[in-house]
């Protein structure tokens, strides 16, 4: 496979972000050199495929910092300076604070260019590494005035040789937005998911999609998550106020439906998210918006093939798709996501081959 990067590549911190990059880079043919506090941990991911372990004599161009937030700027400042001719980047889920830390050590930032890939997954470690971890999804550089603009082009080779796009920011205005889209969903999502914990078991039988779309991130590691939101508290607790206050003005009108502009409130909270969820950018960063077809298939193998199978020779692309499964049942519900244009012939030409179109 093709690539940007002459390489070689130093990834100092082999867990789950450092293992992916080591993965994605070593498939396309850069020479990945692998470094860890854990000597477990970096042989894992050597034995992944990640690359090679570091040696002594290693002269890579490019370094990729990958460990927690709290040690990432000390880990910088030592890479910057055992070398002096490399270029490092991070990839903490942070930017203001490992700069502002690194700046007080006195390291060399004319060679540092902080970077956030938008991937991820909710388990650490090698074992949960994907070279395909970051196709097609955003990965900031989050700018600053002292980097040079030629040593931090090999940043952005990194970013499109993993099949990623790269978004320009600053560490303030990353801090901010991430914010809003990756740390407080987090902590609603933890939120929702801690009331499931003494919940009884007959409601979670009910469970469905909707609890499983909130939660899903609630099974993050707390360890790395606690960072996160530290290094990032003022930007966090600035959209958690607003949100204790819409939360606040819900309580009050549900518990007084009848009362004046009661129903007002709860119908107005409804709506703005409505407004909020169609401005999230779609596949391939659109906004369309995309309808959806549910088809009951029976727990038998190849069921879910044929069904794939049918919807590509009725030349329908699909944008998405899920499989539900109501415990106890003898059957799933397949949920295909596709572009509203595709909904009427998808339709036709699934129940004209006598699948169950359940909505
Ligand atoms: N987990 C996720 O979904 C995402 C994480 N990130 C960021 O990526 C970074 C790494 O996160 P993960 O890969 O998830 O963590 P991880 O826990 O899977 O891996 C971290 C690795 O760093 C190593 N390490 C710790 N201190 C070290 C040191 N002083 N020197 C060398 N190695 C050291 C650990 O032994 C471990 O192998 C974090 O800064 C995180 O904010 C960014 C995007 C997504
Ligand atoms: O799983 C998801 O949806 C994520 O958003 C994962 C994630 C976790 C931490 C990051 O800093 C970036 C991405």
């Amino acid at each position: 496979m093709t690539h940007r990067l002459r390489g070689p590549v130093r990834i100092v911190g082999t867990g789950l972000l450092g293992t992916s990059i080591g993965l994605g880079l070593s498939a396309r043919g850069v020479e990945v050199q692998l470094r860890d506090a854990s000597p477990t941990a970096e042989r894992l991911a050597a034995d992944f495929g990640a690359g090679r372990l570091a040696r002594p004599g290693d002269r890579p161009e490019l370094i990729v910092v990958a460990v927690p937030p709290d040690v990432t700027a000390r880990v910088v400042a030592a890479e910057l300076e055992a070398f002096p001719d490399a270029v490092v980047t991070d990839v903490a889920s942070v930017k203001a604070v490992p700069l502002a830390e690194l700046r007080e050590l006195g390291a060399d930032v004319s060679r540092y260019l902080g970077s956030h890939p938008m991937a991820g997954r909710e388990r650490s470690g090698a074992l949960a590494g994907s070279g395909d971890l970051f196709v097609g999804r955003p990965w900031v550089i989050a700018g600053h005035d002292d980097i040079s603009y030629e040593r931090g082009s090999l940043v952005d080779d990194l970013i499109l040789d993993l099949g990623a796009v790269p978004i320009e920011s600053t560490p303030e205005e990353h801090d901010r937005a991430v914010a809003i889209v990756s740390h407080v969903p987090q902590l609603v999502s933890s939120l929702m998911a801690a009331r499931l914990a003494d919940a009884p078991d007959e409601a979670l039988r009910l469970a469905g999609g909707g609890v499983r779309d909130v939660t899903r991130v609630a099974a993050s590691d707390p360890a790395l998550w606690i960072q996160i939101l530290g290094a990032n508290a003022p930007a966090v607790v600035e959209q958690l106020r607003a949100m204790q206050a819409d939360l606040a003005s819900l309580v009050d009108a549900l518990d007084a439906l009848d009362a004046s502009g009661s129903r007002r409130t709860v119908a107005d909270a409804l709506r703005a998210g409505n407004e909020g969820v169609a401005r999230l950018p779609g596949k391939h960063g659109t906004h369309a918006r995309f309808t959806r077809v549910q088809v009951r298939i029976d727990d038998r193998p190849g069921q879910l093939a044929r069904l794939l199978a049918d919807i590509g020779d009725a030349d329908v692309n699909l944008e998405d798709v899920r499989i539900e499964h109501a415990e106890g049942a003898q059957f799933g519900v397949v949920e295909i996501t596709v572009l509203p244009d595709a909904l009427q012939p998808l339709h036709e030409a699934l129940e004209q081959l006598g699948w169950q179109v359940v909505a």
